[in-house]
Formats: structure tokens, sequence, C-alpha cells
């Protein structure tokens, strides 16, 4: 089967003025629909730099990066923009809903920057089903600024599902939540490779949390390696 994202050697270095920084060397990944992965590592590591060659927001010095087989190296940033909106998902840290709209219009906006075939009414319905499935269907017409910090990453979370992409990448999701909510919001998360065929790869330095995806990856100085069971 073609894997949902697939990176192949990929590095990367920034340019400082003290020289280059090499952030991620020699990074090889491999995510399969309806898996989940997990990677932790210390700051500086190469996390967030490695969440953005992921998600299509960086371009490797080094590598490929294919996403449902296809590789983006050569594509134009408007194709990038394109596959970016249309087959992966992203959930940050402090949420980024949109303030002015309400819950329901969030998690709609996937409809109106994805290509789809989708009537309004049946976007509206699909919103509304995920956010029942998420537990925060009663919720639908409130605006983001009234609800708790677990009912917005949920938000964000039917976001990102929205266009049912092939591959959800979640950069620490539970960083500005309590235990108890990170808890079962990381199971939200981690349910969601089996219920829609997703490849969920999720950064995070929550090590109760990483130690539930089915595959545990540890990035150490920019080189990625699989945690020992
Ligand atoms: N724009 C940049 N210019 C130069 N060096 C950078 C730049 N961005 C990141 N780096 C360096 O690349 C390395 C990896 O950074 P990255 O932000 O990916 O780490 P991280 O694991 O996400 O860290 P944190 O957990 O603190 O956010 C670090 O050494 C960092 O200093």
């Amino acid at each position: 089967m073609t894997a949902a994202a697939q990176l192949s050697g990929v590095g990367v270095s920034y340019r400082s003025v003290d020289g280059p920084v090499v952030a991620l060397r020699g990074v090889d990944l491999v995510c399969e629909a309806a898996t989940s992965t997990s990677i932790v590592g210390r700051s500086g590591s190469g996390k967030s730099t490695l969440i953005s060659v992921l998600s299509l927001l960086r371009r490797p010095t080094e590598g490929s990066v294919c996403i449902e087989g296809v590789a983006v190296s050569d594509m134009r940033e408007r194709e990038r923009a394109a596959l970016r909106a249309g087959r992966i998902g992203i959930v940050f840290q402090a949420f980024h809903l949109e303030p002015s709209l309400t819950v329901v219009d969030n998690v709609m906006l996937g409809w109106h920057f994805a290509p789809h075939g989708l009537s309004r009414a049946a976007a509206r319905e699909r919103a509304c089903s995920d956010l029942e499935e998420l537990g925060i269907g009663d919720l639908a017409a409130r605006r983001p600024h009234a609800l708790s910090g677990g009912q917005r990453q949920r938000v964000a979370i039917a976001r990102a599902v929205f266009t049912r992409p092939a591959l959800l990448v979640a950069d620490e999701p539970t960083g500005n939540l309590d235990e108890e909510t990170a808890g079962d919001v990381a199971a939200l998360l981690l349910a969601l490779p089996r219920a829609h065929g997703t490849a969920l790869v999720m950064v995070t330095h929550d090590t109760t949390i990483a130690a539930l995806a089915q595959h545990r990856m540890r990035l150490d100085r920019g080189v990625l390696a699989r945690v020992a069971p």
C-alpha cells in the first residue's frame, strides 16, 4: 500500500551568522494509512523543523518527501498549498481557531479551502457529525472565546480532519492542556487513524501520551530513531 507520507534521507540546514545549523539529518520516516506515530525529543532536537517539512511548509535541503506516493520536491508553491489543504490536516499546540467564526464554521474552513464534492449542506452535516463524535456537538453555535482549552482543541481536531486527510500532523497538541484534559484529547487523536484511515504523526513532550502511539520515535540532534519497545 502507498504510504500516506514518506520522508527519505531528509536533511534540513538553516543559515545563521555563525554558519549553517543542521536541524535534521538523514531522516527516514514512513507513515502508513491508519497508523499513529509519536515523536519525542529535547528542545532543539528538530521537532518543529520535522513538522514543518511533513506539513509541506518547508522544503528540505536534502532528501525527498512523498505524500500518497507523489514526490512534492518539484511542485510549485501553489500545488504544494493545494496538496496541504486537501490531504494534510494540522493540529497546533495553540489551537489557532478563527475567533470571529462559530465552532461549526471553524470546522468548515476546510470546505472553503480544499477541493471537494460536498454541497454546503452536506459539509455542515459532516462538520456537525464530527463535532458530535468528538463529544462537543452541543457547542456548534459558540465562538472560540466561550470554550475551554480542551473544547478548543477538539474543534481544531474536527477542523483538521474535515477533509479526511491522508496525513494528520499534530504539533504538541496537548501542550496547553491540564493533565486530565490532555489524556482525553490524546485518546481522541489516537482513535482517528482507525476511524478515518488517516496517518497520525504527533510530536509531544509527554512520554505517557507518546507511549500510546503504535510507532514511537525519538529525535536526537536531528537524527530520528525508533524508540526501543
Ligand atoms: N530559522 C533558524 N535559523 C537558524 N537555526 C534554526 C532556525 N530554526 C531552528 N534552528 C535550529 O535548528 C535546530 C532545531 O530546531 P527546532 O525548532 O526544529 O527544534 P525543536 O525540537 O522544535 O525545539 P523546541 O522543542 O525548543 O521547539 C535548533 O538547533 C535550532 O536552534
